[in-house]
């Protein structure tokens, strides 16, 4: 029941193992098929003839994510030490407990409850936009409208304004030129090679090449704006300093004794705003090409946004989007959102000390209940083609969109209580590092969408879309045909008029 016993697909090639083709493959051709044929436990092949255990089990993967034993892998750590500098990603036990404890506060409910009205006022500018912009369009069946460009936009303003009291409109930063930079990673062959060899050979992340151009670039000026945003923090003391985040940074040496030197509050706020923006973006850009293709969906989205407002005489509220049961049709989309379209593709472990991984689902083949691994194990858990949508555990349907799954009495099968994360989803990891804004990312996303479906409706433009997981492991959209061009997502906007 070791490694050698588990099944799992031919190696393509004894150098690269399967890193090639899970690069270059887009969403839903890999992972899912794997688990298909080899059930959801299964091995591939990593660099010089290395292998990795995917871990789709349900049982397995929340034995590993509570596990001490199981770390983030040392070279993973070292390309983040790269991106973000020491910060909370690239630390373990104690020393990750500690950080993450300064940095939790701006983060419970309370907190993001505080400052949730820049996130309305956000989400109502963008609003706003594309109102004027489709008034001086002549198109009577809407206009074409490149949305990810200014979805990523609300969602750095978000996170920097929230998080860091800072403002990076108001800063001299050109912003659209860098989010365009940070969402279109380096794809060239020699990139592609050089990550697929990185388990292994760690120093190819350090040689000149667009790859490392590009996290130096993400280094310079994320963290020019973090700079700033520290500078501000030692110079506004007082009462009128609004930042919880950088206050308790701040205060993290008398508060929590964590040392927090220039370097290391850098490499945090770096490593908030790049984890904080990006992801919440994309989910939202895929939540809103999935209205668009799905009219129904959307349009009883919106029947029970106006019906509220008219019900109530009001817009919703934080409260009424995230706490209360006000609006249950929203809530399934937001579930169904964050299941379907998951913006990591897995969460990589390794093992520190021999283990036994004990599974839900016995392996195929010797049907063993468990699987052993040595020290230095790479173990994925697949998140968006796996987990999420696998058949065992979410019935026929699973790979289906349909938020009614989590309305109708007995839709959700019983085994989708064996996955242990919040909510039975994977989407935002579990155990002692699971996503620290994931009620921040939530909030984001009901606000802007109960926004923009409230103002707008959205229909699919003419091009063929595929999901490429690129850059910070995030899942990103491409147009069919002309990838070369980068990502993008353009959908069919009109105004829409309540009296419809
Ligand atoms: C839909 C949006 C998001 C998704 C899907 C997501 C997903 C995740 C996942 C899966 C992890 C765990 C990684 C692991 O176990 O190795 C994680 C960690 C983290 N996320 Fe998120 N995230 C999202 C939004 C955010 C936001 C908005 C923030 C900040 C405001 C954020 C900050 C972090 C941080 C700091 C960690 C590291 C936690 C630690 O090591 O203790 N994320 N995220």
């Amino acid at each position: 029941h070791t490694l050698a016993e588990v099944p799992g697909p031919r190696m393509p090639s004894w150098l690269f193992g399967h890193g090639l083709q899970l690069q270059k493959a887009p969403v839903g051709a890999m992972y899912n098929r794997w688990a298909q044929r080899y059930g959801p436990t299964y091995k591939i092949g990593g660099a010089f003839g290395t292998l990795k255990l995917v871990l789709g089990d349900p049982k397995g993967a929340a034995h590993v994510l509570s596990s001490s034993n199981f770390v983030r892998p040392a070279a993973g750590r070292r390309m983040l030490v790269q991106f973000f500098g020491e910060s909370l990603f690239s630390t373990e036990g104690d020393e990750h407990r500690r950080q993450r404890s300064v940095l939790n506060s701006a983060f419970t409910l309370a907190s993001v409850r505080d400052v949730s009205n820049v996130i309305f006022d956000l989400a109502k500018n963008l609003a706003i936009t594309w109102e004027e912009e489709l008034d001086k369009s002549t198109e009577e069946t809407g206009q074409i409208i490149e949305i990810t460009g200014p979805i990523h936009r609300v969602a750095l303003d978000a996170i920097s304004m929230t998080a860091f009291a800072y403002d990076v409109g108001n800063s001299d930063h050109s912003i659209p030129e860098l989010i365009s930079k940070i969402s279109n990673v380096p794809q060239s062959p020699v990139t592609l090679l050089a990550s697929a060899l990185a388990d292994v050979l760690p120093v190819l992340t350090r040689l000149p090449s667009p790859m490392k151009e590009w996290t130096t670039m993400l280094r310079t000026e994320l963290g020019r704006i973090a700079d700033e945003v520290w500078s501000q923090a030692q110079e506004s003391s007082g009462p009128m300093f609004h930042s919880k985040l950088l206050d308790s940074m701040n205060g993290a040496e008398e508060i929590h004794g964590v040392e927090m030197s220039r370097d290391r509050a850098i490499a945090q706020i770096v490593g908030v705003l790049f984890a904080g923006y990006e992801t919440t973006a994309n989910v939202i850009g895929e939540c809103l090409y999935e209205l668009a293709r799905c009219p129904q969906v959307q349009e009883k989205l919106r029947k029970e946004l106006v019906q509220f407002i008219s019900k109530t005489g009001r817009e919703p509220t934080f409260d009424d989007l995230f706490i209360g049961t006000q609006l249950p049709y929203l809530d399934a989309v937001t579930r169904e959102t964050l299941r379907t379209k998951a913006v990591l593709m897995v969460i990589a472990r390794e093992a520190v000390e021999h283990d036994k991984i004990p599974l839900l689902f016995p392996t195929h083949g010797v049907g063993s209940p468990y699987v052993l691994v040595n020290p230095g194990q790479i173990v994925y858990i697949p998140v968006r083609d796996g987990i999420n949508v696998d058949k065992t555990i979410w019935g026929p349907d699973a790979g289906v969109f349909r938020p009614e799954r989590w309305l109708e009495d007995g839709a959700l099968p019983d085994t989708v209580n064996s996955i242990h994360a919040p909510g039975h989803l994977m989407t935002f990891g579990d155990g002692p590092k699971i996503c620290l804004g994931r009620n921040f990312a939530i909030a984001e996303f009901k606000i802007v969408v109960s926004t923009l479906v409230r103002h707008f409706t959205f229909a699919p433009d003419r091009q063929l879309y595929d999901f490429y997981r690129t850059g910070g492991n995030t899942v990103k959209p491409k147009v069919r045909g002309r990838e070369h061009e980068g990502v993008q997502l353009s959908l069919c906007i009109s105004k829409f008029h309540t009296d419809e």
